[in-house]
């Protein structure tokens, strides 16, 4: 193995590590986040008793992956805009209020998807 493939593949590792330290630190700080993930285990395990089919795997998943980063990227944010601008300020106000509602949005998607996939299956026990 080449020393510029191996430096590559340790770079890709170091990386990885990085940003599963950045999901660990949203996790350990961010209550939504976790609210987010105890329903995210609870669909998924409905998922399996329900025996959903592949598309509806695929849309619960897609919705999930939406909701948990647009959660990360606001936490980003509001740190971001709290480091250099700790200050009340009515821009930096509504700039956290839209990266918030990015994530009301996508969370507002996620229980219409739950409603049209598990209503049916809930209405025909
Ligand atoms: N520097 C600021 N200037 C003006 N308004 C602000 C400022 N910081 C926060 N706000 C207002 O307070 C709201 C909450 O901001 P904050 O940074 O406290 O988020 P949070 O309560 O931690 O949100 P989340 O629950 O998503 O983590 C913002 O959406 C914004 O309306």
């Amino acid at each position: 193995m080449s020393s510029d493939f191996k430096d590559r593949r340790r770079k890709t590792g170091i990386g990885f590590c990085f940003a599963w330290n950045g999901i660990k630190e949203v996790y350990q700080s961010e209550r939504n986040f976790r609210i987010h993930l105890s329903v995210a285990l609870l669909v998924i395990l409905a998922a399996f008793l329900f025996g959903l089919s592949k598309g509806e795997w695929m849309a619960i998943l897609l919705i999930m992956v939406i909701v948990f980063s647009l959660e990360m990227v606001n936490t980003a944010m509001e740190r971001l805009l709290d480091f250099y601008h700790p200050e009340q300020n009515p821009v930096i106000g509504s700039i956290k209020d839209i990266t918030a509602g990015a994530v009301l949005v996508a969370s507002i998607g996620s229980v219409i998807i739950g409603m049209i996939i598990f209503l049916p299956k809930l209405f025909m026990i």
